[in-house]
């Protein structure tokens, strides 16, 4: 089955202006544009670095729930491929913090960032249905890669300092991955109870904002 004519593209455009607001962040216009203020972007840096951190677990627990209640075992190896690249960028944060003098060790969650990290905390529960937790998983790796997509694109003035955090989410492979992702969504959003389908709607709703939030709170 492809991408397109699911119920994630029915809730794309049910939810633009949010979706447009999370992928189109001023944050990233303006790294596209070449004004970013590289204070907004350590910040950034910084707190993102511990968002992955608990991202790692909240995948593991996306895996788990594959392996127990998908009928497709191709689930699994997309949810793994993925969580081999969060091994690399754990790597990447490091290097990259150690670039702009930044210790890691020092930085203390924000707000907002405690709040994300506990959203994620309460999908990791194993009453969570696996089609709820995988629409939110496609949903946090489909905002950034669409939002350093844009970075990419043509005519974009995006600081050459800046390039290869861009190209880490915004490559043809993490978009393909991500594609993946919602392929999946898809075809368990489309067998599941109306219930599940809802909570699951919640949780993309959840997501985006959170997203829109972390923007704003690295923007300062
Ligand atoms: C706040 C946020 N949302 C999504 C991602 C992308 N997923 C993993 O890297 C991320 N790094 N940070």
């Amino acid at each position: 089955m492809e991408v397109g004519g699911g119920v994630i593209e029915t809730w794309l455009k049910k939810h633009r202006m949010l979706y447009i607001r999370a992928t189109k962040h001023p944050l990233i216009l303006s790294i596209r544009d070449g004004t970013i203020d590289f204070s907004s972007f350590k910040r950034w840096l910084g707190q993102d670095y511990i968002f992955v951190r608990a991202f790692v677990p909240f995948s593991a627990s996306v895996l788990l729930k594959a392996c127990k209640e998908s009928d497709n075992s191709s689930d699994m190896e997309v949810i793994l491929g993925g969580m081999a690249s969060l091994n690399d960028e754990i790597a990447w944060f490091k290097k990259e913090a150690s670039k702009w003098g930044l210790e890691l060790s020092t930085i203390v969650p924000q707000k907002v960032n405690q709040e994300y990290c506990r959203f994620l905390e309460s999908l990791m529960s194993p009453q969570v249905e696996y089609t709820v937790a995988i629409t939110a998983f496609w949903a946090i790796e489909a905002v950034y890669q669409e939002g350093f997509a844009l970075c990419l694109q043509d005519g974009s003035k995006t600081p050459p300092e800046l390039k290869e955090t861009c190209q880490r989410w915004g490559n043809d492979g993490f978009g393909q991955y991500c594609r993946s992702l919602q392929n999946i969504a898809n075809r368990h959003l489309g067998k599941a109870p109306p219930d599940v389908v809802a909570r699951a709607e919640v949780a993309l709703l959840q997501v985006l904002e959170l997203e829109v939030e972390f923007w704003n709170m690295s923007q300062g």
